[in-house]
Parts: C-alpha cells; sequence; structure tokens
C-alpha cells in the first residue's frame, strides 16, 4: 500500500486529505509536513493523520504532494535532497513546471496539476499531465488521488494546463464575479440585497446542477428562453454588448498569464 507525504498542510492539502479518508485511505498512510504548529494539530485531530515539521521525512514516501506556495517548492526540494528514483511527486503548485521540478527533484516522475477551489467541497475540476518517467500504475495513483476531491481530466502535453488554468483552475472567480454582478443589479432593480443573493445563488445551483444532467447548454438555454419573452430580451443584450467576445477575452489573457508564470 503506497504512503503518502504532504509537503504543506494549508488550505488544499486539507481538502485533498479529508477526499483521500473519505474514499477508503487509512489515516496512517498519511503524513502531513507542515513548519506550523496549529495547522499539525488541527491536521491530526480532524483527520488522524501523522504530522511533522522535518521535510527531509518526506523522502520515505511512495507519494510526496507538494502543497506548498510555488515560492516554497526550491527551499523544500533542498531540504529533501535525497535520491527520489520511484516515488511519484505530484504537484498542486501553480505555474510550476515539469522542468523546474525535474531540475529541482532530479530523474523522478512528476504528476503536476492544476486544480481549483471547489476542491475544498470535492467538486474539483483538476487537470493532470504527467512526465514520461511516471508509470501507468503511477497514472493511475495521481487520478484516484485527484477524484478523491473531484473530477480528473489528464491532458497529453504539459502546455495545456494553461488551458485549463483559463477554463476551471481561475474560472470559479469568473462565476463569483458574474454572481456579484447579478446581485448588484438585482438591487438597483429594486429588490433587498438579501433577496437578490438569494434569487441569485438559488439560481446559480439550480442551473448548475441541471448543466451537469447531459443535455447540451444551448438546449438548456433554449427551454428557459420563449419566443420574443424576457429572457430573448436578455440574451440579445448580453450578445450585442460582446459578451462572448468578453469571455474568450478573459480566458485567453489568463492562458497568456500562465504561459508568462510558467517561464518567471
Ligand atoms: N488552482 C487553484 O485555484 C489553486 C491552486 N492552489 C495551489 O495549491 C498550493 C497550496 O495552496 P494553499 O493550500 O491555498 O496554501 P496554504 O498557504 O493554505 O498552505 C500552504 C502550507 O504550507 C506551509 N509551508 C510553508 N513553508 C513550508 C515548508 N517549507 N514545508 C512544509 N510546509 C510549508 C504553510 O505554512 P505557513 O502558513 O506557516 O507558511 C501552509 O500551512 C499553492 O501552490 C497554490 O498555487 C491552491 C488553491 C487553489
Ligand atoms: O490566480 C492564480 O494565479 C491561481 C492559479 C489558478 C487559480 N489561482
Amino acid at each position: 500500500m503506497d504512503k503518502i507525504t504532504f509537503i504543506g498542510g494549508g488550505n488544499m492539502a486539507s481538502a485533498i486529505i479529508g477526499g483521500l479518508i473519505s474514499s477508503g485511505w487509512t489515516p496512517s498512510r498519511i503524513t502531513v509536513v507542515d513548519p506550523n504548529a496549529d495547522q499539525r494539530d488541527r491536521l491530526a485531530s480532524e483527520h488522524g493523520v501523522h504530522t511533522t515539521d522535518d521535510v527531509a521525512s518526506a523522502a520515505a514516501a511512495d507519494i510526496i504532494v507538494l502543497a506548498v506556495k510555488p515560492q516554497v517548492i526550491a527551499a523544500v526540494a533542498k531540504q529533501i535532497n535525497a535520491d527520489l528514483s520511484g516515488k511519484l511527486i505530484l504537484s498542486i503548485a501553480a505555474g510550476v513546471t515539469i522542468a523546474t521540478l525535474e531540475s529541482l527533484f532530479g530523474p523522478v516522475a512528476i504528476a503536476r496539476t492544476m486544480p481549483n477551489t471547489p476542491a475544498l467541497l470535492g467538486l474539483g475540476a483538476t487537470g493532470l499531465h504527467l512526465n514520461e518517467r511516471a508509470s501507468e500504475a503511477q497514472h493511475l495513483a495521481a487520478k484516484g488521488i485527484i477524484e478523491a476531491f473531484g473530477i480528473c481530466v489528464t491532458v497529453e502535453r504539459e502546455d495545456l494546463l494553461d488551458a485549463v488554468t483559463a477554463v476551471s483552475g481561475s474560472s470559479p472567480a469568473y462565476y463569483f464575479l458574474m454572481i456579484e454582478e447579478m446581485i448588484r443589479s438585482g438591487t438597483a432593480l429594486g429588490l433587498t440585497p438579501e433577496d437578490a443573493r438569494a434569487l441569485t445563488l438559488q439560481t446559480a445551483l439550480g442551473a448548475a446542477a441541471m448543466a451537469t444532467k447531459g443535455d447540451a447548454p444551448e438546449d438548456l438555454r433554449a427551454r428557459v428562453t420563449s419566443p420574443n419573452g424576457t429572457t430573448h430580451a436578455a440574451i440579445v443584450s448580453m450578445q450585442e454588448n460582446g459578451f462572448g467576445d468578453v469571455i474568450a477575452k478573459a480566458m485567453t489573457a489568463c492562458r497568456d498569464r500562465a504561459v508568462e508564470l510558467g517561464k518567471a
């Protein structure tokens, strides 16, 4: 049975560990390394996992999850400073490329991922790409870990993770912005902020749930849109004001920034 060590015991690690335990991993297979004693105590009492502040001890695990901020990874590699051949490094750090990870950790199997924050609720959407040193068994292990906190999409080229960043990594923020604007407009139209918020949130939840049942979004939209009715008026206004173009430009800007950060 694989043993897994998380380096960094913050928000994302906590979400992943919760998912792993719910999907059948025994806490005794899981270790978390974090310098913060409060963080360690919280994880140990919430999940019953082993915790330590000794980064070098991660070398004993079969799978090492890098769940620290990107700027901490070089220091972590120095502290581990061990031959990791045969092990799998799974990184959730945004913008840290496989080439950088190989230069820091040596010739080792690497799974680079782009998760998103709904992982905190077990509803994550994560892109995955592995280097050539990763075996099929390691691919399946990485996928199994990711599926413990949501869905996993394996992309065939590393640069496609930049597109994943635009589609799912950053996109919770696009939906939050839409929700913010709808609450603002609903309030401007005379509703109380509380009523505008409740109606907007329930509709976002309902629309997302309907869209996951299999019908095409354009068909679902057509079913709401009576000929020359109210929805038609809203959609025509959105389209005349370049809604599609706004989304396409935002997603391209996101992808381009991900490319830039990967070079930094
Ligand atoms: N696509 C996305 O939307 C998201 C991506 N991510 C990625 O996930 C990663 C983790 O993010 P998140 O969980 O939010 O971060 P957090 O800051 O919540 O967690 C990081 C943890 O690592 C600890 N830490 C710092 N230095 C070390 C060290 N040398 N060894 C071990 N632990 C250390 C921190 O301790 P202390 O607080 O004391 O510094 C903290 O507890 C990031 O790389 C981020 O890019 C995260 C969220 C969403
Ligand atoms: O905004 C960012 O740079 C990170 C990467 C994806 C989500 N948050």
